[in-house]
């Protein structure tokens, strides 16, 4: 099953947080990283008083089923030491899962499609990049959907 992740870090050596996490994600059963985005360095949106973020997006093939796939990315960020302060606050590093095939998935634990990922350029960038033909919910492509971000200066490929 086809799913993509959205990884993200803002403290410590962000970079190798961020080759860590996809090591990581490779390492897992059942789970090929079969596309990786660029690295980009993106302005912190939401909390705006924190460090500047490397984002990535990876795209993978599966066997875990969704909450199955939260528990091990969960996992990845515990290993990497994700220091959890503030909900929104800097972290070593963050892995959302974005899509999972064409599943809808309104959980406590998990929203999938990601609830804000539309919004998020630091997502819809490197997304486009890996899977630019993805059919989103709303009818567009991942392409047409980051074109709204091309000129968004606080995203640097
Ligand atoms: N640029 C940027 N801003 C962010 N705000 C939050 S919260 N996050 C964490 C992702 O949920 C980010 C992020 O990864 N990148």
């Amino acid at each position: 099953m086809k799913a993509y992740i959205s990884l993200g870090a803002n403290i410590g050596d962000r970079f190798s947080q961020l080759e860590d996490a996809v090591r990581m994600l490779q390492s897992l059963g059942d789970t090929d990283v079969t596309n990786h985005s660029s690295y980009y360095e993106t302005k912190p949106v939401g909390v705006t008083d924190q460090p500047d973020f490397l984002n990535a997006v990876v795209e993978i093939e599966t066997n875990l089923a969704p909450l199955d796939l939260l528990e091990q990315t969960q996992a990845i960020e515990q290993e990497l030491g994700r220091i959890r302060t503030k909900k929104w606050g800097p972290r070593t590093i963050d892995l959302d899962i974005l899509l999972y095939e064409d599943e809808n998935i309104e959980l406590e634990s998990l929203i999938i499609p990601h609830p804000r990922m539309l919004e998020r350029g630091f997502v819809m960038l490197p997304l486009a990049e890996v899977a630019p033909e993805l059919q989103l919910e709303d009818g567009r492509t991942a392409a047409e959907a980051a074109r709204a971000f091309a000129g968004d200066s606080g995203i640097v490929k």
